[in-house]
């Protein structure tokens, strides 16, 4: 399980999240809406161990994440797709160079790239282009094939599909559920798409109704 016990972060005096906790199940998909600036995506980030609460623990698969410098192992067994792949993204790469980051980091053979972008529907002609000359949809397409290199045992997708049209949403939505059921990984689904999640969480959905503490 990728749990988070008791998360509390602060940016300056705001308070945005206070002691929240959350458990993603292997194999379960647990869809998470709630009012915007709630603190979605800060969670998202604690979660994918790429932001330090002030207090609270994340849990991997029983392990808790101690001071905070993982070891490549257990980073590498969580991945994160943003909502915005712009942002995601180094404008000066290709969506190849994009896939194979990961590989490299983690010295991985490279040539499993083609074959992620290909599942996800990248055409070979694509391959070479920048961000820049690509669409929003393609570009988020070479995200989740990054997000699945390493074959991670959790995935969080925080508002993956917001920017997309249907048919790229639902492919997108295929694919991590294909790769669920080959892998028996745990998803996290954040959007505030509740059809969406009703069609896609089995592991039920969290409706956040707390609003962040108010900035004083
Ligand atoms: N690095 C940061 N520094 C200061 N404030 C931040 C930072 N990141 C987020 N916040 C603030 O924390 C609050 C929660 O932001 P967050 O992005 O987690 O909300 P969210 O629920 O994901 O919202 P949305 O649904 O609109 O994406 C917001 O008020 C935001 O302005």
């Amino acid at each position: 399980m990728l749990e988070a016990h008791g998360i509390t972060v602060t940016f300056g005096r705001h308070k945005v999240l206070d002691r929240t906790s959350l458990a993603v199940r292997p194999g379960k998909v647990l869809g998470l809406a709630g009012p915007s600036g709630c603190g979605k995506s800060t969670l998202a980030r604690v979660l994918a161990l790429l932001l330090r609460p002030a207090a609270g623990t994340v849990t991997v698969d029983g392990q808790a994440v101690t001071g905070w410098r993982h070891r490549a192992p257990r980073r590498t067994s969580i991945g994160l797709i943003f909502q915005q792949p712009r942002l995601a993204v180094d404008p000066r790469f290709t969506l190849l160079d994009v896939i194979t980051e990961p590989l490299k980091a983690a010295r991985r053979p490279l040539d499993r790239a083609h074959l992620l972008a290909e599942e996800l529907g990248l055409t070979a002609e694509l391959f070479g282009r920048r961000p820049h000359e690509v669409s929003d949809g393609q570009l988020q397409r070479a995200c989740v094939a990054r997000a699945l290199a390493l074959e991670p045992r959790y995935l969080i997708c925080d508002e993956m599909t917001t920017m997309l049209d249907a048919s790229t949403q639902a492919h997108l939505v295929a694919r991590i559920e294909a790769y669920r059921e080959r892998t028996g990984a745990g998803v996290l689904a954040i959007s505030h798409d509740t059809e969406l999640l009703d069609r896609w969480s089995d592991g039920g959905v969290h409706e956040w109704h707390a609003t962040a503490a108010p900035a004083r």
